[in-house]
C-alpha cells in the first residue's frame, strides 16, 4: 500500500511546514500528502524523519530545523512538554493568537459553512503563565513514593510534576503538599490495572480574589489511612486551606470524579469574585479555570446579549449561575438551568448572596428543561449557551428555534461543535453577526469563543 504513497517509513526529507493542525502539530505537504510534525510551525522549513505512513496522511519527527519562523521562541529542552498539554509553548504569543484566530476562521468556514462570519482577534491576557485556578492530577507510585502529574502523551504513564507554569502557584504548593502528606502518611496510590490501592486523585482549586483554597482528595474506598491527621497536616501546611473535600469513586473508569462525596473539614465551598459578584464554589461545580479572562468572556456575553432591562433571558448549561448573575443585573428575569445538582444549590445560593432577586434556578438537562418552560409558556428575548465540549443537544437547538428568541449569545469552549450549532441555527433562521475568540488557556491549543446571533427578520 505505501509503494503508491509519496514517502516510505524511516524516510529522511526536507519539507516546508504550511499549516498547524487542531492540536497544535505542523503540517507539511509531500506531493499533496499531509505529513504531520509535532513542533514544526507555518514558514519553517525542516529535515524530518517519516515515522509513520497511513493512507490518508503521514507522521514525521523533527531532525532538524533547516529555517525558523518569526514566531517561534526557544524553550530548554528540559522544559519542553514539562507542563503537560503546553502544546504551543514554543510560539511567542503573538503566534498562539494567530494560530488560535486562523483555526477558528477555518473551523466556521469548514463544518460551519460561516464563510461571511465576522471573527474578530483574539482578545488575550497580559501576563499568560500561572493563570489557572484549578488542577486535578492522577496520582500513581514510584520507589515507594507517591508521584502525580500528567500522563505521557498516548499513555497511562504518569510524569511526576512538582510545578506547572500555567497553574496559579497556590494551586502547585496545594497539590504537592497533599502529595507528600499523603505519601508521608502511608496512602497508597490507586492501581487502575489492579483496581487495588486508594488515592486516584487530588483536585485543588483557588480562589484568586478572595485567597480561599479549596482540596479535594479523590479515593476508591470510603475510608483511607490516617485520614485525620491527613487533614491536621494539610490544614497545618497549607493557611490558606478553607474546605477539604473526600470524594469517592470506586468504579473501574476513566472519569475523575465518583459519587460520594464529604466534607472532610471546613466549608463545602470557597469564594471568588468575577468582577463584584461574589460566587460561591463547591467541590462538583464547574467554574472558568482563568478568572482573569473570565471577566473578559463575560463581558463580551452581555455586549453581545444588549440588555435593556425589559428582556427575559434563559441560561442554558448555567454552571453556579455566573453568566445568570451577571445578565440578572441588566435584564427583568434570568431563568438558569444546568445539569448538576450541586451547582444549582450554588447558583441559588450565589443570587441571595449578591441580593439579586429575579434569577430562578432549575435542575436537570437543557434539553428537557427548556422545552418544558416552552410548553408552559415561558419563552426568552435573549438565550445564552454555554455548554461542556460536545455543543448543545440536538433537541435544544430545535427548541431554540422553535422558540425565536430575539438574540442567542452561543458560548463555547471547542469551535468546532460551536461551528455545527451555529450551521443549525441558521438554517433554522438565525444569522451569526459575529464571533469573539477569547485567549482563557493561553500555551495550549484550546480557545473559547462567543458568538452573536440574531433573529433574521
Ligand atoms: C462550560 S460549563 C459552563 C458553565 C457556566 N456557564 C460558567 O461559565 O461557569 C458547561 C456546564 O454545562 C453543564 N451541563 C452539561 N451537560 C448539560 C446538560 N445536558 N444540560 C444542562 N447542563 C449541562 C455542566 O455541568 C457545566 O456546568
Amino acid at each position: 500500500m505505501s509503494k503508491t504513497l509519496p514517502v516510505q517509513k524511516n524516510d529522511y526529507i526536507d519539507v516546508e511546514f504550511e499549516d498547524l493542525t487542531h492540536d497544535g502539530a505542523g503540517v507539511a505537504k509531500v506531493d499533496g500528502y499531509p505529513i504531520f510534525v509535532q513542533g514544526g510551525l507555518p514558514g519553517e522549513k525542516a529535515n524530518i524523519k517519516v515515522i509513520k505512513v497511513n493512507k490518508g496522511y503521514g507522521v514525521g519527527r523533527m531532525v532538524q530545523l533547516l529555517e525558523r519562523s518569526y514566531f517561534r521562541i526557544d524553550i530548554a529542552q528540559e522544559e519542553k512538554h514539562k507542563f503537560g498539554g503546553c502544546q504551543l509553548e514554543h510560539i511567542s504569543y503573538e503566534g498562539q493568537m494567530k494560530f488560535k484566530e486562523n483555526q477558528v476562521r477555518q473551523v466556521l468556514t469548514r463544518i460551519g459553512k460561516l464563510e461571511n462570519v465576522t471573527v474578530h482577534p483574539v482578545l488575550g491576557m497580559e501576563h499568560t503563565w500561572q493563570y489557572r485556578n484549578k488542577a486535578q492530577v492522577p496520582v500513581g507510585e514510584k520507589d515507594g513514593k507517591l508521584i502525580s502529574g500528567f500522563f505521557k502523551p498516548r499513555s497511562h504513564e504518569i510524569v511526576d510534576t512538582k510545578e506547572s507554569l500555567i497553574q496559579l502557584p497556590e494551586v502547585n504548593q496545594a497539590i504537592q503538599a497533599v502529595k507528600e502528606i499523603c505519601s508521608e502518611l502511608g496512602v497508597k496510590a490507586y492501581n487502575e490495572e489492579t483496581h487495588k490501592g486508594d488515592l486516584r486523585h487530588i483536585m485543588a482549586r483557588y480562589g484568586k480574589q478572595t485567597g480561599e483554597l479549596m482540596v479535594v482528595i479523590i479515593t476508591r474506598t470510603n475510608d483511607f489511612p490516617n485520614r485525620n491527621s491527613i487533614v491536621e497536616e494539610i490544614v497545618a501546611r497549607l493557611p490558606k486551606v478553607k474546605s477539604i473535600v473526600h470524594n469517592v469513586n470506586s468504579k473501574r473508569t476513566n472519569v475523575i470524579i465518583g459519587d460520594k462525596t464529604k466534607v472532610l473539614w471546613g466549608s463545602e465551598v470557597i469564594y471568588d469574585y468575577i468582577g463584584d459578584v461574589k460566587f460561591a464554589i463547591s467541590a462538583l461545580s464547574f467554574y472558568q479555570v482563568n478568572p482573569d479572562q473570565t471577566k473578559v468572556l463575560y463581558d463580551k456575553a452581555l455586549e453581545y446579549a444588549g440588555l435593556n432591562g425589559n428582556e427575559t433571558v434563559i441560561d442554558a448549561y448555567c454552571g453556579i449561575g455566573t453568566i445568570s448573575l451577571f445578565l440578572a443585573q441588566k435584564a427583568k428575569k434570568v431563568y438558569g438551568v444546568e445539569i448538576v445538582k450541586e451547582a444549582i444549590e450554588d447558583a441559588t445560593r450565589n443570587a441571595e448572596l449578591n441580593e439579586i432577586s429575579n434569577a430562578e434556578f432549575a435542575v436537570g438537562k437543557a434539553e428537557d428543561i427548556i422545552p418544558k418552560w416552552y410548553d408552559e409558556g415561558i419563552t426568552a428575548d435573549v438565550l445564552v449557551v454555554d455548554p461542556p465540549r460536545k455543543g448543545c443537544d440536538e433537541a435544544l437547538l430545535q427548541t431554540i428555534v422553535e422558540m425565536k428568541p430575539a438574540k442567542i449569545v452561543y458560548v463555547s469552549c471547542n469551535p468546532g461543535t460551536l461551528a455545527r450549532d451555529l450551521r443549525i441555527l441558521e438554517d433554522g433562521g438565525y444569522e451569526t453577526l459575529e464571533v469573539q475568540p477569547v485567549d482563557m488557556f493561553p500555551q495550549t491549543t484550546h480557545v473559547e469563543c462567543v458568538a452573536k446571533l440574531v433573529l433574521k427578520k
